[in-house]
């Protein structure tokens, strides 16, 4: 496919240079949430669950071997800057190659001159703060191998430590951390040598990470040195985009004790694994097939819950006569949605925000990943009811 799209560059960039930026293209259907009832219900995007892009630079190998880009923001003033315009080229049978032009929705769209710091301003800030004040807060970073997502997330985790031990007031409370990796079935603790612990679930149905070593921090120095710690004991393997590839799921999660009476807000800081094109693992073997297939499911079990939970919000919000529910978030299908059950659990009580950042390679090598990030991403998001009359 590569030399396909090498051979046809020429093509490809006259082809999309043609096109009429300020039409828009025709995009994939998106879920909808329920069939509207007899009340008039509006609807806005969901701000508990804002779901952002990320597009990383064009690399300097991807520039080398002559791959033009493929992903561009959508042009201001049609649809707003935050959809995504992806253009791939199809090989046609009778003719000359055609181009395939799809947008995509997204609640804020970061394009490759977007620093970190603006993604923390716009989207993380709001997560943080929410913990202080007792909230769960969850960002994730979701995205093909080689997409960006650690590079994203570890910064993000640095400017979270640097906001939380900032905060004059917070010097009064306790700040601990706990980074684990979560692969297959398996957890281990990055901040203890990578040791395996188990995650159970105590009588009440609560998630307990059992002895996974919770650090206190005091300083931002303390915090940042277990952040450079974890990552030194992240598991990687190579993949063909990706020479230290993350085939785990990353998770820093900060507990700031409360001063009251209240529970103790969380922040949760997630690196998700790759998703990976079966081409790229075919050459590594069983063991590697085997591990893309886990991380697959464990992706996809995820988006089941983030929309079963967000329908059955839904649902709720619209009436009691409603489905909510009887709506099944397939929670215990997967260790990661398990460690993160507070997030999906309908019955459960507590107050969660979550963001999610979908990264993106532009490169029109990685094409076919990124429309499959971009229309998970899609589906994340379940807009709200905002009134009924
Ligand atoms: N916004 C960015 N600006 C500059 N370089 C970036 C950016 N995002 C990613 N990169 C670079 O792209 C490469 C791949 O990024 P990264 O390792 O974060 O990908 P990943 O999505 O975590 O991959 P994997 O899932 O395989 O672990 C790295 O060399 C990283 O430095």
């Amino acid at each position: 496919m590569d030399r396909f799209y090498l051979n046809n560059a020429g093509l490809y960039r006259t082809l999309v240079d043609a096109l009429d930026a300020s039409m828009p293209a025709p995009h994939f259907s998106r879920h909808k949430a329920s069939p509207p009832t007899e009340e008039i219900v509006t609807e806005q995007p969901n701000e508990d669950m804002v779901v952002g892009v990320r597009i990383r630079p064009m690399l300097e190998n991807d520039l080398t071997a002559g791959f033009p880009r493929a992903v561009h923001p959508r042009a201001r003033g049609v649809d707003g800057p935050r959809n995504v315009d992806l253009h791939d080229l199809y090989n046609h049978p009778r003719g000359r190659p055609v181009l395939k032009s799809s947008t995509h929705q997204s609640d804020r769209l970061f394009d490759s001159e977007a620093t970190t710091e603006e993604i923390y301003t716009e989207l993380v800030a709001d997560l943080v703060s929410f913990a202080q004040h007792g909230g769960i807060g969850t960002l994730f970073a979701y995205g093909q191998t080689g997409s960006g997502k650690t590079f994203t997330v570890s910064q993000l985790q640095r400017l979270a430590a640097t906001a939380l031990l900032d905060d004059a007031a917070l010097t009064q409370r306790k700040i601990h951390i706990t980074i684990f990796d979560l692969a297959g079935n398996a957890a281990f603790d990055l901040l203890n040598s990578r040791e395996p612990f188990p995650v159970l679930e105590d009588s009440s149905g609560t998630t307990q990470l059992a002895g996974a070593v919770e650090h206190r921090v005091s300083t931002e120095d303390e915090m940042l040195h277990l952040i450079s710690e974890a990552a030194e004991y992240r598991r990687t393997a190579p993949t063909l985009k990706n020479d230290v590839s993350s085939r785990s799921h990353s998770i820093c999660r900060i507990r700031i004790e409360s001063s009251s009476d209240t529970e103790d807000g969380l922040l949760y800081l997630v690196d998700l694994a790759g998703s990976e094109a079966a081409r790229d693992v075919a050459q590594h073997g069983a063991d590697r097939m085997r591990e893309t297939k886990e991380i697959n499911m464990s992706l996809s079990v995820l988006k089941d819950c983030i929309r079963g939970k967000a329908e059955a919000d839904d649902a709720r919000a619209r009436g009691p006569d409603q489905k909510g529910n009887k709506i099944h978030v397939p929670i215990r299908r997967s260790m990661l949605t398990r460690v993160l059950k507070h997030m999906f659990d309908p019955q459960a009580s507590r107050a969660c925000k979550t963001v999610v950042i979908a990264c993106v390679n532009p490169s029109l090598a990685d094409v076919g990943p990124s429309k499959n990030t971009l229309r998970y991403a899609e589906m994340l998001r379940v807009p709200v009811p905002t009134s009924a009359r």
